[in-house]
């Protein structure tokens, strides 16, 4: 079997050390420039500024780009050839890069609670005018302290810029459009879910260490805080309270990973999740990022690898039943 994938991505994320970039480096090129198509992928880097298919035929669009261009062109080219399969479609992909509409096929997936309860934190989304937001804060009976996040993330480094705040005053220094979430205390340890299609992998990081009470009473304002739980935050191997550190039941990551997939319509992404403190069994989706930096999960070479293949195993499959 042999197949043809594209890839594009924008130069940002070329410039960040993400998976295409170490993709490139440690599988695809070798693959694509020797020749030696192991595995029978071949990958081709397509140039967006020539039509998609003076430079195919694709099997697989493998791709990070925005923009109302870059999905007209993806669809076009879908039309035309209906067997490719694109990865991720991307209204799928723009509908998990708002911070608000991310969240809301979680809220509404009403999973069994065997193996636990999982949901999101409480938010509100302001647009415009920040003077109105204490008000509204108030009206609303969120609780403090507050978790400000940009509405919408484009790839940007401004789009990862948070703020933890500690009064309501405080909020109208904040720059719509954003969304305001509760903080839930966790024991300062999150987990992060790796999706790849059917495959999940999941790793601790450190995250905000918890707010007390005291803490809250004592403290006013809104402070930015750093990428807390980024990779070099690691938290797999640290000393941490066993009842922290525990990771979620994989029956719940399973069910929760597959539900998503559907739901999103989307087979790569990551999801953050907590676990509210003093409790063994209530977690918090905080965050959910399409094509994350793969390069960090372990084993990804091989992962990556078989979930392409799968691809058109079960293409081939199709046309065997049909
Ligand atoms: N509601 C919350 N309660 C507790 N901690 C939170 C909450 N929201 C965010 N955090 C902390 O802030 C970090 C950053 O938040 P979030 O993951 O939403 O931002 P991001 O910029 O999208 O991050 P990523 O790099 O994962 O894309 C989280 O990893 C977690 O440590
Ligand atoms: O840069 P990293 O490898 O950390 O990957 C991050 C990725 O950046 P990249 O796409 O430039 O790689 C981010 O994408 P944008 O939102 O900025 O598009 C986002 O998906 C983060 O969640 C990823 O961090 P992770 O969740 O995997 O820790
Ligand atoms: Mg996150
Ligand atoms: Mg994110």
């Amino acid at each position: 079997m042999e197949f043809v994938l594209m890839m594009v991505c924008s130069k940002s994320i070329l410039h960040t050390s993400s998976l295409l970039v170490t993709v490139i480096a440690s599988m695809l090129v070798p693959t694509a420039l020797s020749g030696n198509s192991s595995k029978g992928i071949l990958f081709i880097a397509v140039d967006v500024k020539q039509p998609l298919s003076d430079q195919g035929p694709f099997d697989v669009v493998l791709h990070k780009l925005a923009g109302k261009e870059w999905s007209q062109m993806i669809e076009d080219y879908g039309q035309k050839n209906p067997n490719v399969t694109v990865l991720d479609p991307p209204d799928a992909i723009e509908h998990v890069n708002n911070r608000q509409s991310m969240l809301e096929d979680v809220a509404d997936l009403n999973l069994p609670d065997y193996y636990g309860r999982v949901t999101v934190p409480r938010q509100l989304v302001f647009t415009t005018d920040p003077s109105s937001i204490p008000h509204e804060v108030t009206k609303e009976g969120l609780k403090l302290p507050l978790v400000a996040k940009p509405l919408v993330v484009d790839g940007s480094a401004k789009s990862h810029e948070l703020f933890l705040a500690y009064d309501k005053v405080s909020l109208a220094k904040l720059e719509p459009p954003l969304v305001l979430q509760e903080f839930v205390n966790h024991g300062g340890v999150l987990f992060k879910v790796y999706i790849i299609g059917e495959f999940i992998k999941v790793v601790r990081r450190f995250s905000l260490p918890d707010v007390c009470k005291r803490e809250l009473s004592k403290i006013a304002g809104v402070f930015p805080f750093p990428r807390v739980s980024c990779a070099s935050a690691s938290a797999d191997g640290a000393d941490l309270d066993p009842k922290v550190a525990e990771l979620p039941p994989s029956p719940l990551l399973e069910m929760l990973a597959r539900e998503l997939r559907l739901r999103l319509g989307l087979q790569l992404f990551n999801i953050d999740i907590i676990r509210e403190y003093g409790t063994r069994d209530l977690y918090y989706i905080i965050d959910i990022n399409y094509f994350p930096g793969y390069g960090k999960m372990p084993d990804y070479e091989h992962i990556f690898t078989e979930f392409l293949l799968s691809l058109e195993q079960s293409k081939y499959e199709k046309v065997l039943v049909a």
